[in-house]
């Protein structure tokens, strides 16, 4: 049997539609590309991060999952621009972290990310009361009056739900009063990006609820874009989109979204998980879906009319 290859014209084809095609997160306001961050300590490296390909789109309030280890406080310290990243490339609202200079950086932090932290007292200076905290990002940056600050820092206490609490220091609050206020301070310079890490960590269920909630409202009402590292699963469970971060890559997805059922007019969430294929093909399956099916090492593929057939090696030669 003859095969006959691509012609000089499918060729020349293939590598014009690949010269059109846009640029790896041209539309993203978070872009991480081949992201590798090594840390060495006393001569033993460690590679927090293995190449982390990662896109979130302007307006989106999304989960990062992942066991303890698999590299989510890294990359959030280099979203947050406390870290940098070893190699590979990763921008934030037009911000490139690996070329930014120190008063960049400085501008960065203090204008296109807020962030909260899982210790609710690493948010919140103890001897200012909740509204102080809050005016104190916008009188580091300087350039608004008084009034306004003050005006905004209440908006924000009350649009999370804790404008009653303005006058109190922090040791005076809840755990979750100290949460939304610390949301409220991460918001006070109105960021592109809000980053969290473990935000309900310290909190009981219900709280950690309520604390979801406020996320939530800042992501309806501010527009603001949320990405919130969590290892609760009902925060987790809530947002549309979950990426699971597994040795130091994004590997699996889950996305939900609403169905209105025509007939009954009940509604569902239908979530549906997806793999990662990055530009080099390579594919991370699921360790509970090759683990099922005694998949290791080696596996036959096939290639179907709309799909591509995995299936465990059998062969024992
Ligand atoms: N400053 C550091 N120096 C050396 N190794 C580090 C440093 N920070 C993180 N690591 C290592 O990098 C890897 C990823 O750590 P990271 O804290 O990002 O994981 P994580 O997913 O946030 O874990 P957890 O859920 O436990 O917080 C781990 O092996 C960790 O030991």
């Amino acid at each position: 049997m003859t095969t006959t290859g691509p012609t000089l014209a499918d060729l020349e084809r293939r590598a014009a539609d690949r010269r059109d095609r846009p640029a790896y997160g041209h539309d993203a306001l978070i872009t991480c590309d081949r992201l590798v961050r090594i840390f060495s300590t006393d001569g033993v490296e460690v590679q927090a991060l293995q190449g982390l390909d990662l896109l979130v789109r302007e307006g989106e309030l999304m989960a990062l999952v992942g066991a303890s280890g698999s590299g989510k406080s890294t990359l959030m310290n280099i979203l947050a621009g406390l870290d940098e990243p070893t190699a590979g490339a990763a921008k934030v609202a037009g911000c490139d972290l690996l070329t930014m200079g120190a008063k960049e950086r400085l501008r960065y932090r203090r204008d296109i990310v807020g962030f909260v932290w899982q210790q609710t007292a690493r948010n919140l200076l103890p001897y200012l009361t909740a509204a102080q905290n809050v005016a104190l990002p916008m009188q580091l940056r300087g350039g608004t009056k008084r009034s306004h600050k003050t005006r905004r820092s209440l908006e924000l206490l009350e649009l999370l739900g804790v404008g009653d609490c303005r006058d109190r220091r922090p040791q005076q609050l809840s755990g979750g009063q100290q949460q939304r206020v610390a949301i409220a301070v991460a918001l006070a310079n109105e960021p592109s990006v809000l980053l969290a890490d473990e935000p309900t960590g310290e909190l009981d269920s219900h709280t950690g609820e309520r604390i979801f909630e406020a996320f939530r409202t800042a992501n309806e009402e501010l527009g603001t874009t949320i990405v919130i590292v969590t290892h609760d699963q009902a925060v987790a469970s809530e947002v549309r989109r979950t990426v699971a971060i597994r040795d130091g890559r994004t590997s699996t997805e889950v996305l939900r979204r609403t169905e209105v059922d025509a007939t009954t007019g009940q509604e569902s969430v239908i979530s549906r998980e997806y793999a990662m294929l990055d530009r080099a093909g390579r594919l991370q399956l699921p360790s509970d879906y090759t683990e099922t099916l005694h998949m290791r090492d080696r596996v036959l593929l096939e290639l179907e009319e709309d799909h591509i057939g995995i299936w465990p090696d059998n062969t024992h030669d």
